[in-house]
This record gives C-alpha cells, sequence and structure tokens, in this order.
C-alpha cells in the first residue's frame, strides 16, 4: 500500500517515456500543434487539445489560504518515547515504540502564498497523524500563546496585519492601532518582536499547541492538556538585519532549508511533551486556563515527555500534497476532546468551513488528507467524489446492512447556564504579569532586550503619533524602563526621518 497522502498519479521514473495524450486519454502527435483554417485563418472550436489546454490552465488556481498562505512541509513518523497511559486512552499514544504516520506544514501567518519566509510573524506547525482510529490534527502555533482570547477579533486583528484596505500596503498605524487598543496581546507582542520573530528555519523552532485540550478516559475522567514540541536542532533566531537581509536574497529560505535537510537525509526532529492539570488544579490555578493569552509555566506545571516525531520523507507535488493538505482543531480521535476556550472553540467551526470553500465539499477524500480508516456512507455526492461514492452501501442507518457503532466515553462535563455576551473582561495588570517575565527572560541573553527595543522602534516609528504614545504606555506596563528605551529610540528614527526629509 502506498503511504497515507501519496498521491498515486504523482510519481515518475526517469527511464520511462510515457505517451502524452489529451486529458481524455487520446494520444497527441504534437504538444505545440494547434488546429486553424488553412496557414493563416482563425482556430477551430473542434481543436479538444488546444481548448482543453488553455481552459485548465484559467483555472489552476484555487483560493490561497486566509491566513498561513505562505507554507512547506513533509512526512514523517511519530514514536511514542515514555508510557504515558496513566493519563490517556488515545491509540496513537499507547505504547512505547508504538509509530504513526503524518504529514506536517510550516507557515508564516500575515503574508501571501509568494511572501518572504522570514518576516516577523508567528510560525504555523501543522501536523496531521493518520491514525489507525483517523485523522489526529496538531494545528499548532510556534508560540505558546496568542494575540486574543476573543475569537470575534481574529478577522479585525487579521485585517490589521495584512494590507490597508486604500493604499494596499502593510501599515503601521493599523497594525499598532489594534495591539494597542487590545493590550490582551501584549505577552505575544513580547515574543514578536524579540528574535523569536524571526526563526533561523522550521527545523530550528519549537510547536505548542497554545490551547488547552482535554485527554478523557471511557470513565467520563480526564485532564487538562497542553503539547509542547521542542526541537532538537536547537532554537536559532536571525536578527531583524538578518531576516531583512535574507528576505531580499532568499525569499524561500525556510521552504529551501527543510526541502534540502531532508534530501540531504539530516532529518530534523523534537522531543514532544505534555503538562496536564487536573480539573480540581485548574480550578485553583492562578492563570484561567481558557485564556489564550497566558501560559502554564513550567515550574508549576512540569512537562512530561511521551514522544519523538521526526520528518523523513519530502513530498512530490507541493499543490497536491501541500496546497491541497486542510488541517483542523476539529479533527480529533477518541480519547481527545475541546476544552471550552472560546478561541479553539470557534477554531473547530472555521477550519473546515474554509476547506470546504478552498478545496471544496470532498476535501477529505483527497489523498493527502484521507484517512485510512473512513467509512461513511451518509455523506453523499458533491463535487469531485473520487472514493467510489460507498458504491450500493445503503445512504441512511439500513437494516438491510448495519454498520457498528462503537462506544465513546461517558459523558465528561456537565453546562448549564443562560446565554451571556461575554468578553473575557477589561485587561487588568495581571495581564502584563507573564509579558514582564518574558521581558526578564529575555534579559538573560547578551543583546536579547536591546534587539527587542531595536525590532519594535523599526516597526513603530511608521506609526501616527497618538498610535506610537498609545502603544509606548503599553510597554510601560510591561516595564517602566521598557516603555522608555521604545520611546526614545522610536522618536529618534521618527524626527531623524524628519530631518531626513525636510534636506530632500
Ligand atoms: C479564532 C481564532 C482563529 C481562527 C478563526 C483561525 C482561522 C484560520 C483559517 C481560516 C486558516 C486557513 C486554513 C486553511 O485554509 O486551510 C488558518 C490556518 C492556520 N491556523 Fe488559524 N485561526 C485562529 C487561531 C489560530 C491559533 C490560536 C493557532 C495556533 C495555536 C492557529 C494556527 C493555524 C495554523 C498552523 C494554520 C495553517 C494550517 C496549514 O498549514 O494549512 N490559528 N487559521
Amino acid at each position: 500500500m502506498s503511504p497515507p497522502g501519496k498521491p498515486r498519479a504523482s510519481t515518475y521514473r526517469y527511464d520511462e517515456k510515457p505517451v502524452y495524450t489529451t486529458s481524455n486519454g487520446a494520444p497527441v502527435k504534437n504538444p505545440s500543434a494547434w488546429q486553424r483554417v488553412g496557414p493563416s485563418g482563425p482556430l477551430l472550436l473542434q481543436d479538444f487539445h488546444l481548448i482543453d489546454q488553455l481552459a485548465h490552465f484559467d483555472r489552476e488556481r484555487i483560493p490561497e489560504r486566509v491566513v498561513h498562505a505562505k507554507g512547506a512541509g513533509a512526512y514523517g513518523e511519530f514514536e511514542v518515547t515514555h508510557d504515558i497511559s496513566d493519563i490517556t486512552t488515545i491509540d496513537m499514544l499507547l505504547g512505547v515504540g508504538k509509530k504513526t504516520p503524518f504529514v506536517t506544514r510550516f507557515s508564516t501567518v500575515g503574508g501571501e502564498k509568494g511572501s518572504a519566509d522570514t518576516a516577523r510573524d508567528p510560525r504555523g506547525f501543522a501536523i496531521k497523524f493518520y491514525t489507525q482510529e483517523g485523522n489526529w490534527d496538531w494545528v499548532f502555533n510556534n508560540t505558546p500563546i496568542f494575540f486574543l482570547r476573543d475569537p470575534v477579533n481574529f478577522p479585525l486583528f487579521i485585517h490589521t496585519q495584512k494590507r490597508n484596505p486604500q493604499t494596499n500596503l502593510k501599515d503601521a498605524t493599523m497594525f499598532w492601532d489594534y495591539l494597542s487598543t487590545h493590550q490582551e496581546s501584549i505577552h505575544q507582542v513580547m515574543h514578536l518582536f524579540s528574535d523569536r520573530g524571526t526563526p533561523y528555519s522550521y527545523r530550528h523552532m519549537n510547536g505548542y499547541s497554545g490551547h488547552t485540550y482535554k485527554w478523557i478516559k471511557p470513565d467520563g475522567s480526564f485532564v487538562y492538556t497542553q503539547i509542547h514540541l521542542k526541537t532538537d536542532q536547537g532554537n536559532k533566531t536571525f536578527t531583524n538585519e538578518q531576516a531583512t537581509k535574507m528576505a531580499a536574497e532568499n525569499p524561500d529560505w525556510n521552504t529551501q532549508d527543510l526541502f534540502d535537510a531532508i534530501q540531504r537525509r539530516e532529518f530534523p526532529s523534537w522531543t514532544v511533551y505534555v503538562q496536564t492539570l487536573t480539573p480540581a488544579e485548574a480550578e485553583k490555578f492562578k492563570w484561567n486556563v481558557f485564556d489564550l493569552t497566558k501560559v502554564w509555566p513550567q515550574k508549576d506545571v512540569p512537562l512530561r515527555p511521551f514522544g519523538k516525531f521526526t520528518l523523513n520523507r519530502n513530498v512530490e507535488n507541493y499543490f497536491a500534497e501541500m496546497e491541497q493538505a486542510a488541517f483542523s482543531p476539529s479533527h480529533m480521535v477518541p480519547g481527545v476532546e475541546p476544552s471550552a476556550d472560546p478561541v479553539l472553540q470557534s477554531r473547530l467551526f472555521s477550519y473546515p468551513d474554509t476547506h470546504r470553500h478552498r478545496l471544496g465539499v470532498n476535501y477529505q477524500q483527497i489523498p493527502v488528507n484521507s484517512p485510512l480508516n473512513a467509512f461513511n456512507p451518509f455523506q453523499r455526492d458533491g463535487a469531485m467524489v473520487v472514493n467510489g461514492n460507498y458504491g450500493a452501501n445503503p445512504n441512511y442507518p439500513s437494516t438491510a446492512r448495519p454498520l457498528t457503532y462503537k462506544p465513546e466515553a461517558k459523558g465528561h462535563e456537565a453546562w448549564a447556564g443562560e446565554v451571556v455576551s461575554e468578553l473575557f473582561g477589561e485587561v487588568k495588570p495581571e495581564d502584563y504579569e507573564q509579558a514582564n517575565g518574558l521581558w526578564k527572560v529575555l534579559g538573560r541573553t547578551k543583546g536579547q532586550q536591546a534587539n527587542f527595543v531595536h525590532n519594535v522602534a523599526g516597526h513603530l516609528s511608521g506609526a501616527r503619533q497618538e498610535v506610537r504614545r498609545r502603544t509606548y504606555e503599553m510597554f510601560s506596563r510591561v516595564d517602566k524602563d521598557l516603555g522608555q528605551a521604545i520611546t526614545t529610540e522610536t522618536e529618534k528614527i521618527v524626527h531623524g526621518n524628519a530631518e531626513l526629509a525636510s534636506k530632500l
């Protein structure tokens, strides 16, 4: 059997000379020939080869991902390294030495499909495990937190990181206007503008679930979990200047680095850990476990290793296997449940919704997405059915051919209450606490605090005055000296630019 995700038609051998045909399989004498009336007359509509060729070309583009459009990835194997059967019954994680194939895709977030790999941006780290009990997707980032905790802000936030609707330019005023008026973002902003915001390569960064998930047992008990993938290559970053230079010289640097390393058989790997809290511990925990802007400090909730994640095979066709890959946090397997984190809950809807738009209703049938053992004859027809459409199987729960329905875990949470329309609430002083902790961590490595100030100043100097002022106040809430340093360096750039302009 070919490995999951491997499209049949993409393989070829150099020593073969296949017969070239039209799309309906008729041999063609000359691929450059076309039919016309006489030596200089108009073309003929009956020339199927020409029309078919042009018409197919006209439809080559599908919508790029609305976020995370630029990316690269590969296949690999996950291996269980430690027994964690005391906290989970997820099939893929049971049994030391058990291996599961997967496909992964790394990405930047805000840029278009042709944008530079080294942009200052979080990185996506999406994985699809082909398990015996269905595909389990980990749709993670390289930061343990995110900009927001109120999901309705996601489209608004993303708009400010993309292009101005009038100028079609990236816009520093929009960018900082949003962040300085939504200061729950500050922890993620501290990550983004440190050198961690410009990783050296996809191989040299970590991955984090960010969200809290639930690992449930058949008896209905569960633990809250957060997953970390730590790079075995070591963390490595670019400075702002190195990243900018690389964006000009080789905008596809991360894509190339990953592909070449795997071709050289230097297989990158990550060690996988889990943090767990019981529901009772979560109740008493200092941080709200459904607040995506906060980490679970490792001194309070230690990392427990359980697996090794290794990339070992490049794709054979980028479009088929990467562009058509459809990851979703809602692709879960028995033993995993979403937590009540509202951002996670929104994502459960958003991804399959965008896949139906981007790839079509039968996106799960595309080879890279198709599970090892899917059987759902109640989902029929629709555009581009390629799996035989379940043949003569009944399309309803028929007594003629009964199906097996597997038991699920007992009820694991009880919810009751009124419908309320609530935000997480005002940003409070404790929302700056973990940001301040990160500022101190940066201080442990020589030059990192200075780089942070420099990276912010270069970007913020492009914003309007009142937005700059509000942003200085925001950084002062993290640390007074930080606020002052950013004010001084940013205003120096602004006034330097003004002086320069007055001399022109
Ligand atoms: C309400 C919040 C969010 C919404 C509505 C949202 C929505 C989306 C959408 C629509 C896509 C494009 C998917 C596609 O076309 O296949 C996407 C991609 C992605 N998102 Fe999110 N997102 C949110 C937050 C997050 C967070 C918090 C993370 C990480 C923890 C994340 C990680 C990713 C990754 C890794 C991808 C790229 C997947 C790939 O490589 O195909 N997103 N997101």
